[in-house]
C-alpha cells in the first residue's frame, strides 16, 4: 500500500473544508494509507499572548524556553491534535492522536540549544508503531514534539517533522496542506517547481515567511526519492479525477522528459 504523509498547517486547521476531507477519502479508497503531522503556530502565538510572552523566531524556528515549551505542548497536543483527530473521525477517517514524544515515536536532538532553546530536529521515527496502526486501517495524527535520548522534550517545526516521517516511512507521497493553493508568484499558482526555480523564488523574495521551511522540506524529501511532493490548500478539494491541484515539486530530470 502507498503511504501518504500529510502535514496540516496551523494556518488551516480551523478552516479544513468538507471538500478537503472528501479528497482524503478518495485517496484512502484508492489504496493510500494516511499519516498526519500537524502544526499549530497561530494557536501557540495566541496563548503566548495571553501569558504576555512575545513570540521570537529565528529562521522560521520558534525560540523555545522551558516556559514556551509548556505552552507549545499544551496547544499542539491539547488543541490542534484534538481538533484534527475529531474532524477526521467526523468525516469517517479513523484516526488516533499521538504525541511525538510518546513511545519514542519521534526521537531527536537539539539544533542549537544556546540560541534556540528546546528546538529539535528528528533523528529517528518509530515506524513500527506507525505501521501497526496503519495495518489496522487507523491513521496516526502526530504532534511534532520529539524526545532526546536523555528524555528531554523538543519543539520541532511541523514541516520538518512531516518530512522526517515521510522519509522514515519511505512514503510514496508527502503533502503540505496550508491556507493557499500552492506556491504563488504574482498571484498565480505555480503548478510545477524544480529546486533551482524554488531557490530563485526565495532569493527574489517571492517565497517568504512560513513558506520557506515548507519548500525547503519539500525539496529535501523529493531528493530522498519520494515520488510525489505537493503543497495544496485545505480550503477546497485538492484531488480530482486522479489529479492533484496545487504545486508539485519535480526533479530537473522530470522537466527534461
Ligand atoms: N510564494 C508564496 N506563495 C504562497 N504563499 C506564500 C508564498 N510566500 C509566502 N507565503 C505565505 O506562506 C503562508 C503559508 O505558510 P504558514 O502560514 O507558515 O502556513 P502553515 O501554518 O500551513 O504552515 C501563506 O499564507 C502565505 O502568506
Ligand atoms: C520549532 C518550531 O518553530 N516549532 C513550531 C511547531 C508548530 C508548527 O510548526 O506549526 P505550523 O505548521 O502551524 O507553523 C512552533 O513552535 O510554532
Amino acid at each position: 500500500m502507498k503511504i501518504l504523509v500529510i502535514k496540516c498547517g496551523g494556518s488551516i486547521i480551523d478552516e479544513l473544508s468538507h471538500s478537503f476531507f472528501e479528497s482524503l477519502k478518495k485517496l484512502k479508497s484508492s489504496g493510500c494509507q494516511l499519516v498526519f503531522v500537524h502544526g499549530g503556530g497561530p494557536d501557540i502565538n495566541t496563548m503566548l499572548g495571553k501569558y504576555e510572552i512575545e513570540p521570537v523566531f529565528e529562521k522560521g524556528l520558534r525560540k523555545t524556553t522551558d516556559e514556551v515549551l509548556n505552552i507549545v505542548e499544551l496547544m499542539l497536543s491539547g488543541k490542534s491534535n484534538r481538533s484534527i483527530v475529531h474532524k477526521l473521525s467526523l468525516n469517517g477517517i479513523e484516526a488516533i492522536g499521538l504525541n511525538g514524544s510518546d513511545g519514542n515515536l519521534l526521537t531527536g536532538d537539539f539544533i542549537d540549544e544556546a540560541s534556540l532553546g528546546a528546538v529539535g530536529e528528528i533523528k529517528s521515527v518509530n515506524t513500527e508503531l506507525l505501521q501497526m496502526l496503519l495495518n489496522k486501517g487507523i491513521s496516526p495524527v502526530l504532534t511534532p514534539i520529539a524526545i532526546t535520548e536523555g528524555g528531554r522534550k523538543l519543539n520541532v517545526n511541523a514541516d520538518m517533522a512531516a518530512g522526517a516521517v515521510a522519509k522514515a516511512l519511505d512514503a510514496h507521497s508527502c503533502m503540505f496542506v496550508t491556507d493557499v493553493k500552492g506556491v504563488m508568484k504574482d498571484g498565480i499558482i505555480i503548478e510545477e517547481l524544480t529546486e533551482m526555480q524554488t531557490q530563485n523564488l526565495i532569493s527574489a523574495g517571492s517565497i517568504y515567511g512560513g513558506m520557506i521551511p515548507k519548500v525547503k522540506t519539500a525539496l529535501s524529501v523529493l531528493n530522498k526519492g519520494i515520488n510525489e511532493v505537493l503543497i495544496v490548500s485545505g480550503k477546497e478539494s485538492f484531488f480530482n479525477n486522479g489529479q492533484f491541484i496545487g504545486t508539485k515539486f519535480v526533479t530537473e530530470q522530470e522537466v527534461l522528459q
